[in-house]
């Protein structure tokens, strides 16, 4: 077993909507590499905050709750992959504007934020990891070989995502959804401790008008020029 540090890491970072879990997972298919979906830790943790029915703006009480919450990824080949979350399949509730308002709320806390790094550093086994996120590339794996920074304009990003919410049932409007997401852009860029920006290091790929595959054809070339 090489040494972690040693395991190549593609960090893949942006803001909502701009296409990281898509393609951060048809990448990782393509090289064969472990895949760690950071969002869905900060939804997890909001989610059982909820549950417990926390005060989101109590520091003690959701950093504990990020300290003691179990979660769990369950990959199914060909399909959606399940988040569990103290036992409890929550992968439909975690989808949601509100579990990712919530998770923007609570991973504006610095000590959830240190909670949850072991958790993530412990993703980065062989032969390599493909990670999503806001802070990859420039907090939890900082000397990562491999950086992309992912964006689209904001009124793409909202159509992409009211797309995606309707396909899945979900009853939301456009212009809504277009609001809630620049709010949490807009806080998830200017918390103190590691706020949504490109790593100095990352390769920019704005995807407005860009294909699915089209945007994987440009990050895979960033591993295998
Ligand atoms: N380049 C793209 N062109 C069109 N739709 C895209 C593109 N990238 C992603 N999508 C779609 O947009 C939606 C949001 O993408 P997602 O990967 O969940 O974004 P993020 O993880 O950055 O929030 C999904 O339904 C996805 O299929
Ligand atoms: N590495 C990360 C990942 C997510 N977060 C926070 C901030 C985000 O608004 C929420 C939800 O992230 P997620 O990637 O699941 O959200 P999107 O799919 O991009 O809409 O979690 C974070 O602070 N740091």
């Amino acid at each position: 077993m090489p040494h972690a540090s040693s395991v190549p890491v593609l960090t893949i970072d942006g803001p909502s909507g701009s296409g990281k879990g898509t393609i951060s997972a048809l990448v990782a298919q393509q090289l064969g590499w472990h895949l760690l979906d950071s969002g869905a830790l900060y939804r997890a943790v909001g989610y059982a905050a909820g549950m417990e029915g926390l005060d989101l703006s109590d520091v003690e009480a959701v950093t504990r709750c990020a300290q003691t919450t179990r979660i769990q990824f369950r990959a199914k080949k060909g399909a959606e992959t399940r988040v569990i979350v103290n036992g409890h399949d929550a992968t439909d509730e975690l989808r949601t504007e509100t579990a990712g308002a919530a998770a923007s709320a609570i991973a504006s806390v610095p000590s959830v934020r240190e909670a949850l790094v072991s958790l993530q550093l412990g993703f980065r086994k062989a032969p390599g990891l493909v990670a999503d996120g806001r802070d990859m590339g420039t907090v939890i794996f900082p000397d990562a070989a491999f950086k992309v920074f992912l964006t689209a304009s904001a009124a793409e990003r909202a159509k992409r995502r009211y797309k995606q919410l309707k396909d899945k049932g979900l009853s939301v409007t456009l212009s809504g959804l277009q609001r809630e997401i620049e709010a949490r852009d807009s806080r998830d860029a200017s918390r103190a401790v590691a706020p949504l920006k490109p790593a100095a290091d990352a390769l920019l790929v704005d995807t407005t008008g860009m294909g699915i595959d089209e945007v994987v054809a440009k990050v895979l070339a960033v591993v295998q020029p």
